[in-house]
């Protein structure tokens, strides 16, 4: 397929189904991370927009719109915002390279689970119409309970730019899907793709103040929105120290929030591994897909020392292999990070781990043929201390550390040896012993001789400092519903708790 050639749209903010230029008419520059070029500009939303964006939200939920809506009827919406997520899918994805820096394949495939996650919760939307009042049978008949599954309200939705339209799909199609009225902040790293969606609610017709999307600064935007009285939940996707801030914000109004934050998963690699070159590309996808950019990313290979020396030959051979370049180029593997900053960042962890001691056994620099470009290589860092930075913590670009384990004990040991908890993999081919590492891993996902696939029915979540709450799934329906009880006393007896006076 050719890829279509796009200058970004320019928008403004979406507010009440309509567009609108922020308060204080401020805009950010938006930069492309394969040229360093600015490619042009968002609106920078401040607390006032904010503000007029709740009180939109708050609106829709009010009135005979969006409020009253059954989940039959949202469900229209949600397919209809999914075929137009396909009509657009090329111009879609190639808006999330210039602006992500993924590759086109990839922010392609993004969209096609995009569009897959807009018709699942469509579906469940439906479902929720007849699982919206169930009884409960108690042990008395002169009372009858209900449970009624209401929209928690309006909620605040805040993203990170890895997967730009996927994980503001992650939180939009279930909340909508519940009957809750969103306020969206997207990263100001990648929130083109998201812009765009405003413009496909507006082209479906969703009910104005459905879905509301303000661009900006985290601490201009993100935070107003946290705090806001009028905001009933937040769901958030970023990095740990972001999620802490928002969590202890959101604790001053007694507020729920759900966080998905960072990982330092493991890959745990043993030499009974029937193929080593299926081992070794699942340990390259699990590390360097997205750019390396990927939240469960398994960037702490644990590899049995009787196959370790075979093992990263071959891993070198293929990751000598990977394509790096401009990531609208065909067969891209390996794009730049997102921004100046992340590139530094992850330039920084790995000059720590050379002076901490280890070993960059490839990469570890710019590619000598990219000279423009926030391009760094694929880097495989061995002779490893538990007690270096590389090892405890999130790099978030295509960095894989390595040590090497003799023994289950070992391994297991090494592969919890991480203050996250969201992703651990196993490679082997002893099924008994993979069902060990899977109880034993500290974690909220495991895979099973793979790494990192992803799908839109099966929950997804950490423990420890990867966060709490799920999402996808029907786990992230809950998330966004208010789960009422209701009690009727249906005797026609007095209660007689107290005497009647009548009887005094
Ligand atoms: N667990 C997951 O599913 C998952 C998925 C993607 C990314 N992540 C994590 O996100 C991190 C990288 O993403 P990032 O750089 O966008 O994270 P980030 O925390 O810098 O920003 C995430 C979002 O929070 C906003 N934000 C920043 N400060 C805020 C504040 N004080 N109040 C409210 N909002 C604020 C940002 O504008 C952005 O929209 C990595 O640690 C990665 O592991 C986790
Ligand atoms: N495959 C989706 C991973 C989300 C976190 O980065
Ligand atoms: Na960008």
């Amino acid at each position: 397929m050719a890829i279509p050639n796009m200058q970004i749209p320019s928008r403004q903010l979406f507010i009440d189904g309509e567009w609108r230029e922020p308060v204080k008419k401020n805009r950010l520059p938006v930069i492309n991370p394969a040229t360093e070029e600015i490619i042009g500009y968002i609106p920078a939303a401040t607390a006032e927009d904010v503000d007029i964006a709740v009180k939109a939200a708050r609106r829709a939920l009010g009135r005979n719109g969006w409020g009253s809506t059954t989940g039959a009827q949202r469900a229209k919406f949600l397919r209809a915002i999914a075929a137009k997520v396909l009509e657009k899918r090329p111009e879609l994805a190639t808006l999330e390279t210039i602006d992500n820096g993924k590759p086109w394949f990839e922010a392609a495939s993004d969209i096609d689970d995009v569009v897959a996650c807009f018709e699942y919760y469509a579906d469940l939307a439906e479902a929720l119409d007849s699982k919206n009042k169930t009884e409960v049978k108690l042990h008395l008949d002169s009372f009858k309970t209900h449970v009624y599954k209401e929209p928690l309200g309006v909620v605040g939705l805040i993203t990170p730019w890895n997967y730009p339209l996927l994980m503001t799909t992650w939180k939009v199609a279930p909340a909508l899907a519940a009957g809750c009225a969103a306020v969206l902040k997207p990263s100001e790293l990648a929130s083109i793709t998201s812009l765009e969606l405003g413009e496909i609610c507006r082209e479906v017709g969703l009910p104005p103040g459905a879905l509301n999307i303000l661009t900006g600064l985290g601490h201009e935007a993100g935070s107003p929105l946290v705090s806001h009285p009028d905001v009933d939940k937040i769901a958030f996707t970023g990095s740990g120290p972001t999620g802490i801030k928002i969590m202890t914000a959101a604790a001053q109004l007694v507020k729920p929030v759900t966080l998905e934050l960072g990982g330092k998963s493991p890959i745990v690699v043993f030499d009974d591994i029937p193929n080593i070159d299926i081992a070794v590309e699942w340990t390259l996808f699990g590390c360097f897909w997205t750019n390396g950019q990927i939240c469960s990313a398994t960037s702490r290979l644990i590899i049995q020392d009787t196959i370790a020396s075979q093992f990263l030959d071959r891993l070198l051979e293929w990751t000598k292999n990977i394509k790096i370049s401009d990531p609208l180029e065909e067969d891209c593997k390996l794009g730049p990070v997102i921004s100046r900053g992340q590139y530094e960042k992850v330039l920084k962890l790995i000059s720590t781990a050379k002076n901490e001691g280890a070993t960059i056994l490839y990469g570890g620099e710019r590619p000598q043929h990219l000279k423009k470009g926030y391009y760094i290589q694929p880097t495989i860092i061995t002779d490893v201390d538990t007690s270096m930075e590389i090892w405890k913590e999130e790099v978030f670009g295509p960095v894989l550390c390595v040590k090497t384990f003799k023994t289950e004990e070992e391994a297991i040991e090494l592969a919890n040896d991480t203050k996250y908890g969201l992703g651990a993999a196993i490679l082997s081919k002893d099924l008994d012993r993979c069902e060990r590492f899977t109880k034993a891993f500290q974690s909220g996902i495991v895979w099973i001789n793979c790494s990192q696939p992803c799908f839109w029915q099966p929950p997804w979540g950490g423990k420890k400092r990867s966060g709490f709450g799920r999402e996808l799934g029907e786990w992230s329906l809950e998330n966004y519903l208010n789960i009422k009880q209701v009690t009727q006393y249906v005797s026609d007896e007095p209660w007689a708790f107290y005497k009647s006076p009548s009887k005094l």
